[in-house]
């Protein structure tokens, strides 16, 4: 047999037809839903008088729309359209009868951070959502990514999915990282050193010692952002973190079912010898913590280094760079570290999970925020259920942080959570494109203890500082 990519093995395992120009029809054992994507499927479906195929492995959960003030509970606290889409998941929840977690339940929370917590992500599995994040379940050795809302009805009528392959590339991160350097850093180191393109037309899988040393909530922040970098989804290779995250969890499996699972699973890593199409290797030990200070997950510096000039570009990248510069209101050869802050967000499906907490919470422990506001949004009501048995939740509050429930937040400006024109934010979470969050907001990208840093001391601050 001819040696494999951990992506070959889980794709070969899951076709289900494969026509002469090499398109496939995928089986497809997860599929996730949320509010935004799903109306016009669901709708589709019932026009056409057909149910969901498998609605056992059909799992939806509001997350965009969602206020996540403590009176979210009163609908006035929506804009129409939000209303409008979170009921009609309740109703498609409900009509079609797959698994649902609304507003009103514990386990609410972000879709990528439900499908993990509840065990429906596991190693070797195909995980499709109407969402681009949807990489973010790559940490678990499953073939996971985002796709649009016409094939949201076709995985929803079929349980498949048409697909082309995508070429191999291999991310390795060698060695050890360095006191104050996250998953994060790694994450946007990699987007800076190839690009938001860098990965277009390929698979991702992250490789090397710095890799397996993350935690299972580090590695989903890695892969999270692989679609940042321009890649169809990321990977890593379960490993005994994989399972030992996995073990126990509502939806994983048990008994004999948890020991076949496990003796497919062991099977699932690449090849010595397999091909690659593409290769990048990054070394641990060479990164820093960094923030983003343009308007594209690409633009990426560490916390050390000035505001770039358009100057240090090349081609259309110099206009560009000039058009960030403008929209961000920054000044070239600025350190960055003089950058002012007016507002600090942690949470997002990027680093809102119980580690990025400890991480943001070890940083302001005893101290107090100089921002304008700052809030914390947990990922899911169990994350933040865990903050607060962890004492978490009183070091953000007494620090000047809102708690707040669980949803996607400020992350994108689809919810009441926004910034003003020309606010600056410290966010942890994955996009600073213009308007991102809110019209005209200003977003710097970073790790939960770096905008923990930042709420502390009004700036964009390195950490290792404080530590
Ligand atoms: C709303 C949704 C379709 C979108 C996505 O696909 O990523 C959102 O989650 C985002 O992060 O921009
Ligand atoms: S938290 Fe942000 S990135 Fe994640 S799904 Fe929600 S909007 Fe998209």
């Amino acid at each position: 047999m001819s040696p494999k990519t951990l992506y070959d093995k889980i794709w070969d395992a899951h076709v289900a037809h494969e026509a002469d120009d090499g398109t496939c029809l995928l089986y497809i054992d997860r599929h996730l839903v949320h509010e935004v994507t799903s109306p016009q499927a669901f709708e589709g479906l019932r026009m056409a008088g057909r149910k969901v195929h498998a609605p056992d492995k059909t799992i939806a959960v509001p997350d965009h729309n969602v206020p996540t003030t403590l009176d979210r509970a009163n609908a006035k606290t929506m804009t129409e359209d939000s209303r409008i889409q979170v009921e009609a998941l309740d109703k498609n929840a409900k009509d079609f009868g797959i698994h649902y977690y609304p507003v009103s339940d514990i386990r609410q929370g972000i879709v990528h951070i439900v499908g993990p917590e509840q065990g429906w992500t596991l190693p070797g599995m195909t995980v499709v959502c109407g969402d681009s994040h949807t990489a973010t379940h790559g940490a678990f050795g499953a073939l996971a990514h985002g796709i649009g809302t016409s094939e949201v009805e076709h995985v929803l009528a079929t349980q498949t999915l048409i697909q082309k392959k995508s070429k191999n590339m291999k991310v390795e991160i060698t060695g050890k990282l360095r006191p104050g350097v996250t998953a994060k850093d790694i994450t946007l180191s990699v987007i800076g050193a190839t690009g938001t393109a860098g990965g277009t037309g390929y698979v991702i899988e992250y490789c090397g010692e710095a890799i397996r040393d993350l935690s299972m909530e580090g590695r989903m922040t890695v892969c999270n952002m692989a679609i940042e970098g321009g890649a169809r989804a990321g990977l890593i290779a379960p490993d005994e973190k994989t399972y030992e995250y996995v073990k126990g969890r509502p939806h994983a499996p048990t008994g004999d079912q948890w020991e076949a699972a496990l003796a497919w699973w062991k099977t699932l890593y690449s090849d010595d010898d397999a091909h690659w199409d593409k290769v990048v290797t990054l070394k641990g030990e060479d990164i820093a913590p960094v923030v983003t200070w343009g308007t594209s997950p690409e633009d990426v510096l560490p916390i050390t280094a000035k505001v770039p000039s358009p100057e240090d570009f090349q081609g259309g990248k110099v206009g560009a760079a000039q058009r960030s510069l403008d929209y961000m209101g920054l000044t070239p050869g600025m350190p960055l570290s003089d950058v002012t802050i007016d507002t600090v967000f942690i949470g997002s499906c990027t680093n809102g999970r119980i580690e990025d907490l400890r991480a943001a919470a070890e940083v302001l422990k005893g101290k107090k925020i100089k921002v304008k506001r700052a809030m914390v949004v947990p990922g899911s009501g169990l994350v933040r259920a865990q903050a607060e048995e962890e004492g978490l939740a009183e070091i953000f509050k007494e620090a000047g942080f809102e708690w707040r429930l669980a949803g996607c937040s400020m992350c994108l400006a689809m919810n009441p959570d926004q910034l003003a024109p020309g606010e600056r934010c410290a966010s942890t979470s994955n996009r600073n494109f213009e308007g991102r969050q809110g019209y005209k907001g200003r977003t710097h990208l970073m790790s939960p203890a770096m905008a923990a840093a930042a709420a502390v001391t009004g700036k964009l601050t390195d950490v290792r500082e404080m530590m």
